[in-house]
């Protein structure tokens, strides 16, 4: 898929727009590849079941689009090029594996089309029903996310790592997902303004022609973690032509809805009900895409999806 830079930055408004005012997104991929029982203790975390288990990785897929998710993220998040070289395998062998990451989840959407009995899941437009439409977003994770060590929860990567550096480690994982046939991508749990800075350069020189939507991570639902200004960090994802949402994910809820005041942009996102309970309120802050993060499962997304289902058929602010 390619489209036309005005098309990339409306692209997840437009979708949201067409399918109900709003899009619910998947929940924690590790933490349901864990409850399926797969061992994460890795430096790749999840995304070494690309290689020990791919099965379950389309499982994990199919389990929150069976909860009622209408975008998954692919299992690339912590799936690097230096990462899968680090264990041994050839670089062509780890850049297949990006694009496996992409084909399994396009996969599942396809075994999820078919299963779908007819009328469960389908929308009415214009008089004639069509299939309620799942994207695939390709998920890249932050550079602190490579290193494993929680540095994606400071955001301190120290003054040895420079925009250069960012930029030069993510550009090919970012080209090859961008081919791959994701329909956008996920840059998720972004730690700091350097690399909210990084995506969006990036973005722009290698010509990327899906849309992108940047994730970042707060810990004081003031600033994203490192202490940058959330709003900043909005404002070069805003700046941006093929950023088309941005959004917080892996943060405490009771953390979101100033957070999404900040941003007054489109946001997706622990017990449940708790999570549950702030949607109704997200929402009317103007956030449009709902998911879970780490600890959330199939659950709490398929509540997630019963309170909008509900929501929309009474008359909703936004
Ligand atoms: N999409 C990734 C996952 O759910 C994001 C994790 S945030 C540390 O596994
Ligand atoms: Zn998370």
């Amino acid at each position: 898929m390619g489209l036309e830079s005005s098309d990339m930055s409306c692209f997840i408004s437009d979708f949201v727009q067409k399918y109900g005012g709003y899009a619910v997104v998947d929940g924690g991929f590790a933490t349901e590849l864990e409850r399926h029982g797969a061992n994460l203790n890795d430096p790749l975390w999840s995304a070494k079941c690309l290689i020990s288990s791919p099965h379950l990785v389309r499982r994990v897929h199919l389990d929150y689009l069976d909860a009622g998710a209408n975008i998954i993220l692919t299992a690339s998040y912590q799936a690097t090029i230096q990462g899968f070289e680090a264990k041994g395998l050839a670089t062509e062998e780890a850049e297949s594996l990006l694009r496996r990451s992409v084909e399994i989840a396009c996969e599942a959407r396809e075994i999820y089309y078919d299963n779908c009995t007819k009328g469960s899941w389908d929308l009415v437009e214009n008089g004639n029903t069509t299939r309620r439409p799942v994207l695939v977003a390709a998920s890249i994770g932050s550079y602190g996310a490579y290193l494993a060590d929680g540095s994606e929860y400071s955001g301190d990567y120290g003054d040895a790592v420079t925009l250069q550096k960012l930029k030069d480690f993510h550009r090919r994982r970012l080209q090859i997902l961008a081919e791959a046939g994701a329909d956008l991508i996920a840059f998720e749990t972004i730690p700091n303004k350097l690399e909210a800075k990084a995506y969006a350069e990036l973005l722009e020189e290698e010509a990327i022609n899906i849309p992108a939507w940047f994730s970042f991570n707060s810990k004081d639902g003031i600033n994203v973690v490192s202490g940058d200004s959330i709003l900043e960090c909005a404002s070069i994802a805003d700046s941006c032509r093929q950023v088309a949402a941005v959004g917080i994910n892996c943060t405490p809820p009771r953390f979101i809805h100033g957070l999404i005041l900040s941003i007054r942009k489109k946001s997706s996102g622990v017990s449940d009900e708790d999570f549950v309970s702030y949607i109704g309120k997200w929402h009317e802050a103007g956030a449009s895409l709902f998911g879970g993060c780490c600890r959330t499962t199939p659950n709490t997304i398929r509540a997630i999806s019963g309170v909008l289902s509900n929501k929309s058929s009474s008359p909703f602010k936004s």
